[in-house]
């Protein structure tokens, strides 16, 4: 049947749009940071999206693994040129930050859905040999993959090793004879596995490997290798690669796997800016701090939260707040209407939440990313003071976001009932590519324990009196007494959050103490108490969250009405998150039992406030169509035709009667079994 999408929107939709109470635009600024960024963001975007090279012919659900591959390079190149393009226009610099707009957030998905085979070469390589090359290093390498004169990805896990990177196994000796190192895999588990763009697409690797020198294993160093040949692209001799296989999502990437067979690169090709290893006899020279090699880990954490966690729960709670509007189901009194489904307080329970999250992370996203470009500047000037801090938020808000996400985007799925479950809603490609970032750059229990190690130090000095850095000055306070009384404001729930954060940091310090002081190693007390410094790495991270948006909030300087949304919307993300960590509220907090009534009373007409403005929230995110490509999500909200268009295009509807019927199908039936 062919459809015709009709040019006007959606009755229900146009009514949501007209209860709006804000100007949506000084939203959508204010998310931007400014109106100059909101125009130069909708520049870009159309530069983009209005190529018509860049449109998929084909769905790419439809295409082979092959075929996904190989789109994705020809999109890939073209979209590199086109940067370079935008970049030679008047007033357009040239940027990493372009770049990872581009590559790593909401455009690149929009025009690569199923992830990029670049991505590393600019997200990885380049900061990689800016944060550990020296100047010379930096010169040779950087210009030419900046220019695009080889294609790199950065491989650091293996086979058998992927947290415990003390554990990895290639190794690079080295030759004072020839002055170069020898890159070998020992055994099976340690080939690389998993770098982005490694199967067919990089010629060269930043390659992490045990160093040896004069018979000394030294620990994990980076070394430059070249992969593949610069015009032929064969693989060079002693380099065994391929790709990994098929994932459940992201599977564009081209992930490879790479094993060496006593490949010698230069001495010049391991970076040397912070350790170093000296021509004549291989003296090796340590760095001044293991912490110098922590800017590149943090810099990718700090901008996958915006470019991966924020961006695509944005993107799903539009689809999901803009559906939920326009569809109806079941009766809510017999007789009447059938409501729209975001009339039910359930649906608003499912969304809602979610809504008031991707802002949390957003204003979250700002403050990491100006703090680390802070402590970058202060680590430039030898000053290493801030980075534990700034390591431990990374950390554990890179674990909560992309946590955080994919559950916002996985109850958007199911919000949007059978429909959700098609991949045209792209609410199944926009969860692959979330819950990737859940394991990769750090995988988030690991990272939870990074932080809880950092918030154990932190509770001793705190109890010897020291004074604490401005994430954990709650600990400063102590903890609460259960006679004042809860109320329901905002201050009693950043309070609340942090008595909670506080309580289970005691809580599993005092695991700690008494695991060991009953003869335990402080290694097996550790794990025996993870569970509990795991929990009081996420509630350290979720008081943060609540501190800074209700800091925004009472702060920003915009109009009355959209004050009102925004301190709505927080006040919501911090009931939403106690209601759903009430036990620890009840263990650590001044909440009793008698104040959960109230509490739910409160969320119940939160819910309620927002509603009328729901759409017009995710209006104000300004994802246009093209990038949310999703028939369940469109401006117009003509769900239905869309979906049967989207239907229209599976290759099996391009002929009446498939060839199978007539190969298996008809001699079964006719068979008179
Ligand atoms: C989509 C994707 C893309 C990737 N891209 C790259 C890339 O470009 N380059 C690259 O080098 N790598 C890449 N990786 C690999 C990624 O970095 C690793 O998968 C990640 O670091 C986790 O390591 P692992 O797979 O060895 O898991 P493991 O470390 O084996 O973890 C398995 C389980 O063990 C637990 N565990 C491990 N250690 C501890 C501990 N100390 N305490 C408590 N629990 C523990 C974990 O919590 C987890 O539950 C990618 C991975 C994915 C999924």
């Amino acid at each position: 049947m062919e459809v015709k999408i009709r040019q006007v929107v959606n009755e229900d939709l146009l009514r949501e749009r007209q209860k709006c109470t804000f100007d949506k635009e000084e939203l959508t600024n204010l998310l931007d940071g400014g109106s100059d960024k909101t125009q130069s963001r909708r520049e870009l975007t159309e530069f983009f999206i209005s190529d018509k090279s860049l449109k998929d012919d084909v769905p790419p659900e439809y295409l082979s693994h092959k075929e996904k591959y190989e789109e994705a390079v020809r999109k890939s190149c073209l979209i590199l040129k086109k940067i370079k393009d935008w970049e030679s226009q008047s007033n357009n610099g040239g940027s990493a930050e372009l770049f990872q707009s581009i590559l790593g957030g909401m455009l690149g998905s929009a025009m690569l859905s199923d992830g990029v085979p670049f991505a590393l070469h600019h997200v990885m390589f380049i900061p990689a040999v800016l944060g550990q090359g020296t100047l010379k290093q930096q010169a040779y390498w950087v210009s030419r993959a900046w220019n695009v004169e080889i294609m790199c990805t950065y491989a650091q896990t293996e086979l058998g090793h992927g947290t415990f990177i003390r554990g990895l196994e290639t190794t690079a000796h080295y030759d004072p004879r020839t002055e170069e190192f020898i890159l070998h895999s020992p055994t099976l588990t340690s080939y690389k596995w998993w770098p982005g763009g490694l199967g067919h697409t990089a010629n060269y690797a930043l390659v992490m490997a045990q160093l040896y020198t004069n018979g000394q294993c030294h620990g994990i160093h980076p070394f430059i290798v070249q992969l593949r040949d610069e015009d032929t692209h064969m693989p060079l001799p002693g380099i065994k690669i391929g790709e990994i296989g098929a994932k459940l999502g992201m599977n564009a990437t081209n992930n490879g796997y790479l094993g060496f067979d006593h490949v010698r690169i230069p001495r010049d090709h391991m970076l040397m800016k912070h350790a170093q290893v000296l021509k004549v006899d291989g003296t090796y020279i340590k760095s001044l701090s293991d912490k110098l090699t922590y800017g590149t880990m943090i810099f990718v954490r700090v901008s996958l939260i915006k470019g991966v966690a924020v961006s695509n729960l944005a993107k799903a709670v539009t689809i999901a707040t803009r559906y939920s509007a326009v569809r109806r189901q079941s009766e809510m009194k017999p007789g009447e209407r059938e409501p729209q489904i975001i009339d039910y307080k359930t649906q608003q329970h499912k969304i809602f939440p979610n809504l008031a999250t991707a802002i949390a992370m957003t204003i979250t996203s700002n403050w990491l990313w100006n703090v680390y470009s802070d402590v970058t500047s202060q680590l430039e000037a030898g000053n290493l003071d801030s980075l534990p801090e700034l390591h431990a938020m990374s950390c554990c808000l890179k674990a909560l976001c992309t946590f955080e996400a994919a559950r916002g985007i996985e109850e958007c799925r199911k919000s949007c009932g059978g429909h959700g479950y098609m991949t045209c809603s792209k609410l199944p490609t926009v969860y692959g590519l979330v819950t990737a970032a859940e394991t990769y750059e750090g995988e988030n229990t690991v990272l939870y324990l990074q932080t809880a190690r950092y918030l154990m130090k932190l509770w001793h000095q705190v109890k010897s009196g020291e004074k604490m850095p401005y994430t954990a000055k709650y600990l400063e306070s102590g903890l609460p007494s259960k006679s004042i009384p809860w109320k329901n404001t905002l201050t009693n729930l950043v309070e609340g959050f942090n008595h909670v954060a506080a309580g289970l940091i005691q809580t599993a310090s005092d695991s700690l103490d008494r695991l060991v002081a009953s003869g335990k190693s402080p290694e097996h007390a550790w794990n025996e108490s993870s569970l509990r410094l795991v929990q009081c790495a996420e509630a350290h991270s979720r008081a943060f969250l609540v501190m800074i948006f209700s800091d925004y909030v009472t702060n920003v300087k915009v109009s009355p009405p959209l004050k009102t949304i925004l301190t709505r919307l927080c006040e919501l993300f911090a009931v939403s998150n106690l209601l759903r960590n009430l036990g620890h509220f009840l263990m650590y907090s001044s909440t009793r039992a008698s104040d959960v009534d109230g509490l739910l009373q409160w969320q119940e007409s939160l819910l309620a406030d927002i509603r009328p403005n729901a759409v017009s929230i995710v209006d104000s995110f300004d994802i246009c169509d093209e990038i949310l490509d999703s028939p369940l999500g469109s401006y117009d909200g003509n769900v239905y035709e869309r979906l049967l268009e989207e239907a229209n295009k599976s290759p099996l509807n391009a002929e009446p009667v498939n060839v199978s019927f007539y190969k298996y199908l008809k001699p079964f039936l006719k068979s008179n079994m």
